[in-house]
């Protein structure tokens, strides 16, 4: 049983929208289903006519050009950000027509790591795991909100040691940990992860995309993942989706998009970053294939 499941049969229970749409999980096809969204500031036109729809299960990764409004996009998921025209629904409830108050029940089910980790300065890492725990779990006590932020902070690599550091005190690879630790303070379905890997030496973000992959086959999670990292796509999305032209262009596997004579999508792939992290990619699964053919293997 989860925390979130012991925490859900408690005699006391909290006001009752707290604890809407908690009871079972997702089982449609698509967790978040965007249409027809239209976001201006002022005379920018940042979307218009988007409709996306991401795949319970899935990694998906979100790319495009600085500026083409993927952050943006995951805003006006979350509800942070009010579209001008368009329909969100997030595991079957719409985002962009409820009240907030009718969302709280939905918004307890997605995990969210900003871009630059967004921790609390003045908290702890555990503190940091807690703010939400509080946040939709007010009658939960101490005891119990601590042990819950050890087991996440260890469960994103770090030692439970760490659950007592400020953020200062971490290097630029535990920060982005810590932030996955209170991501996923709510055993989400859906996690969002806006950069992860910015920042990070190839090697801290390689392990941070295996965390990531390893973390999502393992509590089922679907993921919308934005990135610019090459490396990325090719090592753990399952699909691609990209914003051009203020809309999703194309979504599909890397082969699929491969095969697009967009521009930006021939330039992105083919060009010689994406050349680059295909040779990679595709060195390292023939590597893993000799391994695994090897005659001695496990002798
Ligand atoms: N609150 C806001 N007010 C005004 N303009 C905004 C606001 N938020 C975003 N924008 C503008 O919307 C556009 C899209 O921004 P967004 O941050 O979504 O881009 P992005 O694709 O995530 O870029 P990057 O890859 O550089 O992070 C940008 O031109 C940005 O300046």
């Amino acid at each position: 049983m989860t925390e979130a499941d012991a925490i859900d049969t408690q005699d006391e229970q909290p006001d009752n929208s707290q604890q809407a749409g908690r009871e079972q999980r997702y089982t449609g096809e698509y967790p978040i289903v965007v249409e027809g969204l239209t976001n201006r500031f002022g005379d920018q036109v940042v979307h218009e006519d988007l409709s996306l729809k991401v795949r319970r299960g899935e990694i998906l990764g979100v790319v495009g050009g600085s500026g083409t409004g993927k952050s943006v996009l995951m805003r006006s998921i979350i509800g942070l950000q009010v579209p001008q025209e368009g329909h969100i629904e997030v595991f079957g409830r719409s985002i962009t027509d409820a009240d907030p108050d009718e969302t709280l029940g939905v918004r307890n089910r997605w995990g969210v790591l900003f871009q630059g980790g967004a921790l609390f300065s003045t908290l702890t890492v555990g503190e940091n795991v807690q703010v939400p725990l509080k946040q939709f779990y007010p009658e939960i006590g101490s005891e119990l909100l601590d042990e819950i932020a050890r087991f996440k902070v260890v469960l994103t690599g770090l030692s439970a040691e760490a659950a007592a550091k400020y953020p200062s005190e971490l290097s630029g690879g535990m920060k982005k940990r810590a932030g996955l630790a209170r991501a996923l303070a709510l055993d989400p379905e859906l996690l969002f992860l806006d950069e992860p890997t910015a920042g990070l030496d190839p090697i801290g973000a390689a392990a941070f995309d295996r965390l990531t992959r390893e973390l999502a086959d393992t509590l089922g999670l679907t993921v919308f993942l934005i990135t610019h990292d090459l490396d990325t796509l090719y090592e753990i999305c399952d699909r691609v989706a990209v914003l051009a032209d203020k809309k999703v262009i194309a979504i599909g596997t890397i082969p699929e998009l491969l095969e697009s004579d967009h521009p930006w999508i021939d330039e992105y792939f083919n060009g010689p970053r994406g050349r680059a992290a295909k040779d990679s990619h595709d060195r390292a699964k023939a590597d893993s294939k000799a391994i695994d053919s090897a005659p001695d293997k496990g002798a």
